[in-house]
């Protein structure tokens, strides 16, 4: 799990800038996929199959430059398949760059894949020297960090057990702590945090922190988006190997968000009254959503618009946005409460608005027509919720649709805790000696 890489290879340390911990210059990695293409026995025998293109080649990564500052907390992010690992292994001396130069200036100290740098019929102990000795240092110094990296790693029963009969989060536990323990100028970490339970997580991510404060540059792979936010100084976006963005992770993360929104909207069909049934309620569609009234008016679809009143499959927190109601009305009610409720998946109501009863309700004419309830700046964080529709008066239901709808709302900036945004203004008071 754990590999040290003391300063050699490529990884020099010139008489250079001091403030850029691990500079990356015109990095390409390819990686040769093979593959036998013989898939019948004509072409096992013929005298082409010498001519068979046997690989392909697969470029991971492409022309990056970038300098990771030295004394900061860098968050690499990106989609499955980025290149975000492969660019910690080329830091990390596992890989050789295919073209560029990566030069690290200090000792690394990675955490990288399960289990890589361990030996499986060593204990854990044994493999805490190991990786020590690798880093350099000498059994006086490893001596000296043992009982931390113990205690650490909460495997006092287990450190003198063959390692290859770990769990996987007992290899992070071990990991983490040898990694963390042996003083590190640069330390990488490859998501593998999130193998642990969520108590050593926490305490892994202290002790991040902590090692932050410390002045120590961390490298990080993560596809929480929170924790680069929080965490990360700077960031860079990976995308299909090549770098999108680098800069102050709350802006690289924004980016990132809404470009990744953008790609959900396009990759949905918006829905189109004449052709989608994408807001028409589940009874009508399904036949399983309990419906009640007395039919007078009838909700018909719901539709969510952004704040330029173009129909979307999501709305985003924070955003202008309007939620249009389409109706039907077979005859004139000269007084209708049209009404909305936001309710999770488990149960949980979380708003209930109406368009207000008496003086300011509707009077609806007979045949299609449409409510809109618009907002300056939706409050729903990311999630989906269940929509419910109401057309009412005075308690009568014409219509009544419970949580036959769905919306989906998205974020193009780093979330709060809980289900909605609360906006408002901070200040501090007067102190008193
Ligand atoms: N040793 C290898 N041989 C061939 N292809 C590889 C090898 N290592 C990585 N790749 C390919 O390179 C691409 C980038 O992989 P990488 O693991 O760096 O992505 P990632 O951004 O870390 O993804 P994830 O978020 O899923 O961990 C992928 O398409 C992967 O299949």
């Amino acid at each position: 799990m754990t590999v040290f890489h003391p300063v050699e290879e490529e990884i020099e340390a010139p008489a250079k800038p001091v403030d850029v911990a691990i500079e990356v210059r015109g990095v390409t990695k390819r990686f040769r996929r093979y593959h036998d293409r013989r898939t019948n026995v004509k072409e096992l025998f013929s005298p082409r199959r010498a001519r068979v293109k046997r690989h392909d080649d697969f470029w991971a990564l492409k022309g990056i430059d970038l300098d990771i500052p030295r004394g900061k907390t860098f968050g690499l992010i990106g989609h499955n398949g980025s290149g975000k690992s492969t660019l910690l292994k080329l830091v990390a001396g596992i890989h050789r760059p295919t073209e560029g130069t990566i030069v690290a200036h200090g000792r690394i100290s990675a955490m990288l894949e399960l289990g890589a740098g361990f030996h499986p019929e060593m204990s854990g102990r044994d493999n805490v020297y190991l990786n020590g000795s690798i880093l350099g240092m000498t059994r006086k110094q490893i001596d000296a960090a043992m009982d931390d990296i113990i205690a650490f790693s909460g495997l006092e029963e287990f450190i003198d057990t063959p390692v290859k009969v770990y769990s996987s989060g007992m290899y992070v536990r071990l990991g983490f702590a040898i990694a963390v323990n042996l003083e590190p100028e640069i330390l990488i970490v490859d998501e593998v945090i999130a193998v642990g339970d969520e108590e050593f997580q926490r305490r892994c991510f202290d002790h991040l922190y902590e090692l932050r404060r410390r002045g120590v540059t961390i490298v990080l792979v993560t596809h929480s988006l929170g924790l680069v936010a929080d965490l990360c100084d700077e960031a860079a976006w990976l995308d299909g190997g090549k770098l999108k963005a680098v800069g102050p992770s709350r802006e690289v993360v924004d980016q990132y968000l809404s470009a990744v929104n953008r790609r959900e909207a396009e990759a949905q069909p918006q829905p189109q009254p004449e052709n989608n049934d994408a807001g028409v309620p589940a009874d009508e569609t399904e036949g399983r959503t309990p419906r009640r009234g007395s039919g007078e008016v009838r909700v018909t679809r719901v539709d969510y618009l952004d704040g330029d009143s173009q129909a979307r499959p999501f709305l985003t927190t924070g955003q202008p946005c309007t939620i249009r109601i389409s109706y039907q009305a077979v005859e004139a009610v000269p007084s209708v409460t049209f009404g909305l409720g936001f309710t999770t998946e488990s149960g949980v109501q979380v708003a209930g608005p109406n368009s207000g009863y008496g003086e300011a309700a509707f009077a609806v004419q007979p045949g299609e027509g449409h409510v809109d309830f618009t907002l300056d700046s939706l409050p729903l964080q990311p999630g989906e919720f269940l929509v419910t529709t109401a057309a009412v008066d005075k308690g009568h239901p014409y219509d009544f649709l419970d949580r036959a709808f769905v919306l989906k709302v998205r974020a193009d900036d780093v979330t709060e805790p809980g289900l909605v945004k609360l906006t408002g203004n901070w200040s501090l008071g007067p102190s008193v000696p």
